[in-house]
């Protein structure tokens, strides 16, 4: 097994001196520091050095420029590893300044406990065992609807992703604010990355006040494409310093013997690796670590070990989408969140996502691949960025850019080669983009894939690498936030994906609507090591006929690889106390302790921001969400006539089907004193909706796990939600008598069984005050944060790590 493999070798460090070239061909020393070790990536960033373990030194040249190469022998200066030592000193100084500020923090955090004793009250979750034997999953409509659109077996843009039509795209401003309540939580890794958070997008003002909601354009906010950093052609091309696919562990060093298989990519160049350009950045935004010289390994040795312990591992989220540089729905907040939660457990994490747009704080960092894509060349450039103890990478291409308000669009062919072309580049970002100056390697590394759009991920790692002895200690996991999208087209589509032919076979799916067709879902399952999807509801759905979509069968054939973790969320961005988006326009940040002034003061900013009577004792009745058959907005359009007969108002949010962006237009233009219909896409919307109001509706025919209900809980805002999934797994029905519970549950996807729960919320919202309260706050004090599913997706990984 790798690791044990691994771990039988005396702890070796390495220090490869490397050399690049410069842009007048010449050679120049880099002084490139590579240090690792046989656990991976435990020390990266210098920390090996403070850990007190002899070392040895193991230099070593490698190949430079245009092919030539060169002996290590004979040519190695000394002021390389005089350099490396300096980096090295200047490394501890840093470490040691941040463990300052972490002694610093925890007297901060000590502090603020002293003096609100009970903030760690009610932490604990309430989330219920799935018990499946009760679960509804009421989807054969849902999946009727989906087969009909794969017949002849031309599959719609719509069943290759969700082809969400996002009208308004609003940047979204992460929130900056000390989460000083959950700060004692975190390990040193994110207090040593909080010294170089980056300032995401600014938010842009949407206007409509005045406006009637239906009646807002969309407006694309992607700003026009500008060509990267103008390289010279020698700085384009990379020069050898890290032979991708070469393991870095002298136990796999035979692999490179074989050829490379004809469908392998071209033979992995090498990277330009930037370790010094990392540290003027580094120095720049801390200027107090640049100026520090000394070198006290007693104090690193304070660092605490991390959360993850001797399972810290080198993790690759790789997704279409991540907020809040891009998103659609929860799987882009899910790319935004939980790698930012294995990082505080000590991983190194990164996230590889395609670059849509320009990003701020991503730059260029002047790596250029080429790829074949269905017989085409296209070429990727990669950008980095560092934030909050993430490393994400942007691949970068024409066919992704513009698209931000477009991910999924596009004819089913240009899809599926988009999402070839990044699967492609992704599986080898760990070999060429130098993060922190070096790169992940392909030791002791998992790979977490999301959805059909980067399936092939696990399918590219096992027929290009794997099968061929290459990446033999890299992992895939593939995680399944919704089964009704799943890449399916005709069979001939399998000639776009460039893998070998006896692969066909694990793409061929059969079911009696469609027929025999092109499943990328069915391939990405058996291809990955492990399989996860978002809650244990839905982990059971997912095996029936009726919630797993024609995929159940591979599933559980699968099943001893299968497992259901809850999604958290990210309790920075969707944080009542620090909701960037409660800051103007009369909306405020409130906590349990304020909850009573501040989210009354939300609610009636809301109502004036949407020209609604501003009534504080009015229900006000919110529903955010992609306008599809699975949201279950049909079932919220049959019921609102028995709602507008109540003393209620109805704010809805979304994007989606035309006719049911239609119906939210129709509603407001019949309802204009009660309701309001935002077609459109908004964050801003979204966190004032679930800030001001005081129900959140969740209708959903199946829901693998839903964060509006979790999002809606944590501001105080009562969900009301179809037991199924995920929405199962986290909204516990209310009783009365024992003022237990988080919500209103009903069993069935009907109108009546809506109005039902909708009619108990509301009695007990007029009539039992009290009872309304303590379903806040039992909501708002529940430990909702990423923080434990991030510990569950570690036992995953580990899992993965050691399954051959
Ligand atoms: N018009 C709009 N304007 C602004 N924001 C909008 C919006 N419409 C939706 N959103 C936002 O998008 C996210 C939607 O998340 P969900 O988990 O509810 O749904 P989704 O079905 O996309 O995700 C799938 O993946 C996630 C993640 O695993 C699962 O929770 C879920 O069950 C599964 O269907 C929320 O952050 C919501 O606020």
């Amino acid at each position: 097994m790798a690791s044990v493999a691994e771990s039988s070798f005396p702890l070796l460090y390495q220090i490869k001196t490397q050399r690049r070239v410069t842009s007048s061909s010449t050679l120049r020393n880099s002084s490139l520091v590579r240090v690792s070790y046989p656990d991976g990536s435990l020390s990266f960033r210098g920390r090996s050095f403070v850990l007190g373990h002899r070392w040895k030194c193991v230099r070593r040249f490698e190949a430079t420029g245009s092919g030539s190469s060169e002996s290590a022998s004979g040519d190695e200066p000394e002021d390389a590893l005089q350099a490396t030592i300096e980096k090295s000193k200047k490394v501890l100084a840093m470490q040691r300044n941040l463990l300052q500020q972490i002694a610093e923090r925890r007297k901060l955090v000590s502090s603020i406990k002293e003096s609100t004793p009970n903030l760690d009250d009610g932490e604990a979750s309430s989330k219920e065992e799935y018990d499946d034997s009760s679960v509804n999953a009421n989807t054969n409509a849902t999946k009727k609807e989906k087969m009909d659109g794969d017949v002849n077996g031309s599959v719609s843009p719509d069943s290759y992703g969700k082809s969400s039509l996002n009208k308004e795209t609003e940047a979204q401003t992460s929130s900056l604010g000390t989460d000083s309540l959950k700060k004692s939580k975190q390990s040193s890794a994110a207090v040593r990355s909080s010294s170089t958070v980056t300032s995401p997008e600014k938010p842009s003002s949407v206007a409509t006040n005045g406006k009637p909601w239906s009646s807002v354009v969309a407006s694309s906010l992607d700003p026009p494409y500008k060509p990267s950093s103008t390289l010279t052609s020698s700085e384009k091309t990379s020069d050898p310093v890290v032979s991708p696919g070469k393991p870095s562990n002298s136990h796999a060093g035979a692999f490179w013997s074989d050829p490379l298989p004809s469908y392998l990519t071209k033979a992995p160049e090498t990277s330009t690796i930037e370790t010094e350009k990392y540290m003027e950045t580094r120095e720049e935004n801390n200027p107090e670590e640049a100026s520090s010289e000394s070198n006290e390994p007693g104090k690193d040795e304070e660092m605490p070990p991390p959360l993850a312990g001797a399972n810290v591992m080198n993790v690759i989220l790789v997704a279409a989408e991540c907020a809040p540089f891009s998103k659609t729905g929860g799987l882009g907040d899910v790319a935004g969140a939980l790698p930012k939660a294995l990082a505080r457990r000590g991983h190194r994490v990164m996230v590889v996502v395609p670059r849509y747009a320009e990003y701020a704080e991503a730059k260029d960092i002047g790596v250029r691949k080429r790829y074949m894509v269905a017989g085409q060349d296209m070429e990727v450039m990669y950008f980095h960025a560092y934030i909050d103890g993430v490393d994400f990478v942007f691949i970068d291409s024409p066919v992704f850019r513009h698209l931000s308000n477009n991910i999924y669009g596009g004819d089913r062919l240009d899809i599926l080669k988009r999402m070839v072309l990044f699967c492609k580049a992704a599986v080898e970002v760990p070999w060429y983009v130098p993060c922190g100056g070096v790169c992940y390697g392909d030791g002791n590394l998992a790979f977490i894939a999301n959805d059909w759009h980067t399936a092939l991920l696990p399918v590219y790692l096992k027929a290009y690498y794997r099968d061929h002895g290459m990446m033999k200690y890299t992992r895939s996991v593939l995680v399944i936030h919704n089964i009704a999208h799943q890449g399916r087209g005709p069979v001939d589509d399998f000639s776009c994906v460039d893998l070998p032919s006896h692969y066909l076979d694990t793409f061929k799916l059969y079911d009696p609507v469609g027929g025999e067709h092109f499943n990328i879902f069915a391939a990405g399952l058996k291809a990955a090591d492990r399989v996860l999807t978002v809650s244990h509801g839905y982990s059971w759905e997912v095996k029936t006929l009726e919630g797993g979509w024609g995929l159940h069968n591979i599933i559980n054939e699968n099943d001893w690889k299968f497992r259901g973790i809850v999604n958290g969320i990210d309790t920075k961005e969707w944080n009542p106390e620090f909701d960037n988006h409660l800051h103007s326009d009369d909306y405020t940040n409130y906590s349990v302790e304020t909850l009573e002034i501040g989210k009354p003061q939300c609610k009636a900013a809301l109502q004036k921001e949407l020209g609604l009577p501003v009534r504080p004792d009015v229900p006000l009745i919110g529903f955010i969400g992609r306008l599809d058959h699975q949201k279950g907005v049909d079932l919220i359009a049959e019921a609102v006539p028995w709602m507008m007969s109540q003393d209620v108002q109805l704010v809805m949010l979304g994007t989606g089907r035309p006719d049911l962006e239609e119906l939210l237009r129709q509603m407001e233009h019949q309802y204009r004193d009660k309701a309001r219909g935002w077609v459109g896409f908004s964050v801003k919307t979204a966190h004032r909706i679930t800030a001001g109001a005081d129900i959140l509706l969740m209708p959903s025919r199946f829901e693998p796990c839903g964060l509006n209900q979790l999002y809606a809980m944590n501001y105080g805002t009562i969900p009301v939600v179809h037991a199924v999934g995920g929405l199962r797994d986290t909204v516990q029905q209310f009783d009365p008598y024992s003022e237990t519970g988080l919500g209103w549950t009903f069993d069935s996807a009907e109108a009546g069984k809506l109005i039902h729960a909708l009619g108990n919320c509301l009695l007990t919202y007029r009539e039992y005050k009290k009872s309304w309260e303590g379903l806040q706050r039992r909501g708002m004090t529940q430990d909702l944060s990423w923080d434990n599913a991030a510990e569950k997706y570690e036992e995953v990984l580990v899992a993965a790590k050691y399954q051959w």
